[in-house]
């Protein structure tokens, strides 16, 4: 049967393998000994197959910020309260918050995308509206989302990438915001990789210690309610996600098939790029890591990944931050690769 989902399985945009093998070449005749510049080089490198130039370039960043209630947030598994979500997509669209600053900075387009959160668009309407309903229900006694809100979200982010490829974006960067959000991230992380919820839950937004004992509690219970239907990615996100997690599934899974690099946040945003590879295995080759979050289960979910994030810095605060931050460092990788000089045009001698 076709389902209104089917575009998430459809073909990814294959990597260009000529502009790679072009690229590892400059690499090698550019003044410096070969390797000096660390990770840098593969950095350009796996630029240079993404964006199918021996000289890539990442000047046009698109980041898009989803926001969802959770239900889930009515056990008691955050440090602060739910309403801080819709004050945040206020604070997001009035440029006051990390992302406003740092997409400001980095000369980036930010949409805002309100899925389903108590926020009253007002008078915000940039804020682009796509409410799903006041969030999702608690998955601790049902399925978080239905069907309908499912392919909703995923849709939505799947717009968000599209957005992105018609702004000539070189770059997507998914953000979120969502109170709760890290007890569904760590469901699905335990869902999808058979593993405690002692393992993935963590403090997100500040719990003490007992606090985080309890969330991991409530994600066992949580676990044993949903068992016998957690065989299938897309029914995992359905039963244990968020309206924004899902959203950023979709926005990774559309934005490598349009072929836009994806340059993936924390632990939330890392959840959802589990599920998006799980759906769809080709999104991989589009996405990068930007840090190494604070929430401890980011660890397993990076090994999960095989990620190497460029960055350690301890922050956890969501909202596409860290990968805005890492952003900077890209765009020296690729200025360093395709504005040095080659030793022959430098005159350098090469390595003897
Ligand atoms: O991205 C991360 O690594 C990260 C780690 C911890 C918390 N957060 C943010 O904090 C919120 C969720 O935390 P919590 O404690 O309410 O589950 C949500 O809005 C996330 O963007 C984000
Ligand atoms: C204030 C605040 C800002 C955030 N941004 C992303 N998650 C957040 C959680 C809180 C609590």
């Amino acid at each position: 049967m076709e389902t209104r989902t089917d575009w998430l399985r459809q073909a990814i945009k294959p990597l260009d393998e000529a502009a790679r093998a072009a690229a590892q070449a400059r690499q090698q005749q550019l003044t410096k000994p070969p390797g000096a510049l660390g990770r840098l080089e593969g950095l350009a490198i796996q630029f240079a197959a993404m964006q199918g130039s021996e000289k890539p370039q990442v000047e046009g960043v698109f980041i898009g910020v989803f926001a969802g209630d959770h239900g889930i947030a009515q056990e008691g598994v955050s440090a602060f309260p739910q309403a801080v979500t819709a004050e945040m997509v206020k604070n997001f669209a009035r440029g006051g918050a990390a992302i406003s600053v740092l997409a400001k900075q980095l000369s980036a387009k930010l949409e805002v995308v309100n899925l389903g959160t108590a926020f009253e668009t007002g008078d915000l309407p940039s804020v682009l509206q796509c409410n799903l309903g006041k969030g999702t229900a608690n998955f601790a006694q049902q399925p978080a989302m239905t069907e309908s809100q499912l392919e909703a979200a995923l849709q939505a982010g799947r717009d968000s990438a599209d957005r992105a490829q018609q702004a000539g974006a070189q770059l997507y960067i998914g953000g979120e915001m969502g109170i709760a959000n890290t007890t569904s991230a760590a469901a699905l992380a335990c869902a999808l990789l058979g593993l405690s919820p002692q393992q993935l839950a963590g403090p997100g937004t500040g719990l003490d210690h007992a606090g985080v004992q309890h969330k991991a509690q409530v994600i066992a219970r949580v676990l044993a309610l949903h068992a016998s239907h957690l065989n299938e990615p897309r029914e995992v996100l359905r039963r244990l996600g968020g309206f924004e997690i899902a959203a950023l599934t979709g926005a990774f899974i559309g934005s490598a098939q349009q072929g836009i690099p994806v340059l993936v946040d924390g632990y939330i945003a890392s959840a959802a790029a589990l599920i998006a590879v799980r759906i769809n295995p080709g999104v991989a080759d589009w996405l990068l890591f930007a840090h190494h979050s604070a929430e401890p289960g980011h660890t397993l979910l990076l090994e999960a990944l095989h990620a190497e994030p460029l960055l350690n810095l301890g922050m956890r605060l969501g909202e596409g931050s860290g990968a805005a931050v890492a952003v900077p460092l890209i765009r020296l990788a690729c200025a360093l690769h395709s504005g040095m000089a080659t030793f022959a045009e430098a005159g350098v001698s090469e390595k003897i």
